[in-house]
């Protein structure tokens, strides 16, 4: 049996459609309620609109008036501080759900409020305003204005602001530099690798200094030493500047490196949504399940995924006791401290189960596969 699956069995999913209850103190920085974006003729997303409004069921309803459905009944959270990654398929429904945020689609039913404020309701002008002060985006084409340099391109949300020269100029080459590119501040987009060019992308936005930030796969294009490099630099920024981020992605390692939770969607639905260890080790539904590998569940279980339950007596004593959610290479640690085994406490500190080496071994001959 799979790591996942022991998991999955020892708690079993509940979730057909999720809904995201874990609100934090206060009001959320971004809070999704009820949110449909149907498309087709006029008439039909009407009257499957209204069919919905009127309690039928999402699905017959989008059947019967013969509409699509890009996004279908998501209501979640983002806490401040929180790095939310959206995760799904192609045509999943991820870039609508995600440009709803900053009012780039309106919703045909359900809203999204930021800070406790309507996105909906607001004006022409106080959207243009939310999107250069307070919700920052990051598409997955850079979309440089091509007749600006390097510095032009991540100057511009300044000079839309109207601060001085100097300062804007500062400000971009604090950036540019955080992410490599001074040397290329004169450059033209069409002389930048792709990479590069998504890099510009990134610091054009992240100079405004927004609170919220929307990342539509904003490293694709780069290679992977670059990638994990800003993923790293991407988490760490966000906790030093207290960032909120919604951030979307293809690759569960990279949502494994960069979310507090992750949002999984399938068909418009967002059928599960939770800490990247619940998506990895208790999948809602099997398309979920099958965003991860065997060997990419064993290299994250924890201590708790491996413990062998208490049997009564002929435990072997166990002088280290770790917490459930130790990770792997602590659980190795303790072990190849000359431990023969150790012991797995709960929250309250007590003893739930043991770890012996030949069950680590075990878990770890799994994950390192067969001989070529
Ligand atoms: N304006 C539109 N008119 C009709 N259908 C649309 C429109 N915008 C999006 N869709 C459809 O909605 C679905 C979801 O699209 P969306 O771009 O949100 O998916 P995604 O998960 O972000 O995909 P990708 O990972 O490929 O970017 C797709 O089937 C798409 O064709």
């Amino acid at each position: 049996m799979t790591v996942a699956a022991t998991a999955a069995a020892a708690e079993p999913p509940s979730v057909e459609a999720a809904t995201d209850t874990a609100v934090g103190a206060g009001i959320p920085a971004i809070a999704v309620d009820g949110l449909w974006k149907l498309f087709g003729p006029s008439r039909a997303v009407r009257a499957a609109a209204t069919a919905i409004r009127q309690g039928a069921d999402g699905a017959r309803a989008v059947a019967d008036h013969g509409v699509f459905a890009a996004v279908a009944g998501v209501s979640l959270t983002v806490r401040r501080r929180e790095i939310l990654c959206v995760m799904g398929l192609s045509g999943s429904g991820k870039s609508t759900l995600v440009r709803h945020i900053n009012g780039l689609v309106a919703p045909t039913l359900g809203g999204v409020r930021i800070d406790g404020r309507a996105v909906e309701g607001l004006s022409a002008d106080q959207l243009r305003e939310l999107r250069t002060t307070q919700v920052g985006m990051v598409f997955q084409s850079a979309s440089l204005f091509p007749h600006r340099t390097v510095l032009e391109n991540v100057t511009f949300g300044l000079e839309v602001r109207g601060l001085p020269r100097a300062v804007r100029e500062e400000r971009a080459r604090d950036w540019l530099g955080r992410l490599h590119l001074r040397d290329a501040e004169d450059r033209f987009p069409t002389e930048l690798s792709g990479g590069m060019q998504q890099r510009v992308g990134l610091a054009r936005t992240l100079v405004t200094d927004p609170d919220i930030l929307l990342l539509d796969e904003p490293f694709s294009a780069l290679d992977p030493i670059i990638r994990r490099d800003l993923q790293a630099q991407f988490v760490t920024l966000c906790r030093e500047l207290d960032k909120t981020a919604v951030f979307i992605t293809h690759d569960f390692e990279e949502a494994l490196k960069v979310a507090d939770r992750i949002g999984v969607m399938v068909g418009g639905r967002l059928v599960q949504i939770g800490t990247p260890h619940e998506i990895l080790m208790r999948p809602a539904t099997e398309q979920v399940a099958a965003f991860a590998t065997d060997g990419l569940r064993r290299r994250h279980a924890r201590a708790g995924d491996l413990a062998r339950p208490l049997t009564t007596g002929g435990e072997p004593a166990a002088r280290t006791r770790l917490p459930a959610d130790a990770p792997l290479p602590v659980v190795l640690d303790a072990l190849c401290e000359g431990e023969a085994a150790v012991a797995v406490v709960d929250a309250a500190g007590r003893v739930v189960g043991h770890l012996d080496r030949a069950t680590v071994l075990r878990h770890l001959r799994h994950a390192v596969g067969d001989p070529d």
